[in-house]
């Protein structure tokens, strides 16, 4: 296993007008035995990044480094993808349709190892890694669930105790509830045996719940690199905010530390003066259904998940604000409510820079 280090690569396609720059001066580290996500939306240059440390492309500039090994630029012949030990877990049909569970799992061990004790060893021990019984090894893939294909996908990346392991999209053809459960077991395995991975994305949910690191990526660009919550709470502009989560952002003046806008007095992130964009995430408009403390607003539309509900409310003043709620008990249209802002507020100064 090792860290894995992206320094300026770009890599564009066809020539002249017509060119595409799929990943614009991409710098990302990824430390040894660590999990990121990259998010963005389709076409933004997510894959084209991954085949590029796979080493299915090689940069036009820019260096990737598995460790302390240069696997592609700064004048390095590029390493072919066969040599640097990178596992790659594609989004569905990655099994050999003819082989079994234990030939799939195998087939990445050398000659020897894979046709031995030391193989059918191997087996066993990546079965229960990724949380499926022993006696599966005999299954073809045809004769698996789709999430149980994709943990034997990840199993066969993993037994050759690859330097990093690269997840495109791994989940997609997967529904809800097996996303969820499957997701996690990845999770699992991959943390168990502190291997370096990276996964694409262009769930949200899936980006946050995952990662160590999320990298949000956006026209080949990489927007912002940081923890789950403080790519959610601090995105680098409102664009991110809004591609991360549901956000209401609103104008509004700061001064040091508080900011006033439609929903009343906010406290911001960091202190600034001028006028602002603020980005308040749903779940922070508090609803008061009981008392008249706040700014009032006639409730528009809900929608009821269950564990909580999405209040669209209209300010009198006219604005229209977004508030996230328990499920327990909601208002309903046309309902009076209170809102004020709760935790702390991020401020952007018009041009999107905090
Ligand atoms: N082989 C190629 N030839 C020409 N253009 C390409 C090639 N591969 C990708 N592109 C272009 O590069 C850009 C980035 O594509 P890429 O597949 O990396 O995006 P993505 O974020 O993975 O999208 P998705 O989520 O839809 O898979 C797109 O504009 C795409 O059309």
């Amino acid at each position: 296993m090792s860290s894995l280090t992206i320094t300026g690569v770009t890599k564009s396609f066809g020539s002249g007008a017509s060119a595409t720059r799929a990943v614009d001066d991409v710098t990302l580290h990824v430390p040894h035995g660590s999990f990121t996500t990259v998010l963005g939306p389709s076409g933004c240059g997510k894959t084209t990044l991954l085949r590029l440390i796979a080493g299915f492309l090689v940069p036009e500039s820019g260096s990737i480094a598995f460790g302390d090994t240069t696997v592609a630029g700064d004048g390095v012949r590029p390493v072919a993808p066969q040599a640097r030990r990178a596992g790659y877990v594609p989004q569905e049909g990655a099994l050999f349709p003819h082989l079994d569970v234990a030939a799939n799992i195998a087939f990445g061990l050398s000659r020897d190892a894979r046709g031995g004790q030391e193989g059918r060893d191997r087996v066993v021990e990546m079965l229960d890694l990724v949380e499926l019984p022993a006696d599966f090894r005999d299954r073809r893939p045809d004769e698996l669930s789709g999430g149980q294909q994709q943990r034997v996908a990840l199993a066969r990346s993993l037994a050759p105790q690859p330097a990093v392991v690269l997840l495109d999209e791994p989940f997609s053809s997967l529904d809800a509830s097996l996303r969820g459960s499957t997701s996690r077991a990845v999770r699992r395995a991959l943390e168990a045996t502190n291997t370096t991975a990276l996964l694409v994305t262009h769930d949200q949910n899936e980006a946050l719940s995952l990662a160590d690191q999320v990298a949000v990526m956006r026209a080949g660009r990489l927007v912002q690199s940081a923890t789950p919550s403080e790519v959610y709470l601090s995105p680098n502009d409102p664009q991110v905010a809004e591609f991360v989560g549901r956000a209401v952002v609103l104008p509004g003046t700061a001064t040091d530390a508080r900011a006033t806008c439609s929903l009343g007095e906010v406290v911001l992130t960091e202190p600034t003066t001028g006028p602002v964009a603020l980005m308040i995430r749903p779940e922070q408009v508090f609803v008061d259904l009981a008392h008249d403390e706040g700014v009032r607003g006639t409730v528009e539309e809900v929608s009821y998940y269950g564990h909580d509900c999405a209040v669209q409310v209209r300010l009198d003043d006219g604005t229209s604000v977004l508030a996230r709620m328990a499920g327990v008990r909601h208002p309903g249209p046309g309902d009076t409510v209170h809102l004020r802002v709760t935790g702390l507020v991020r401020a952007y100064h018009p041009t999107g820079t905090p």
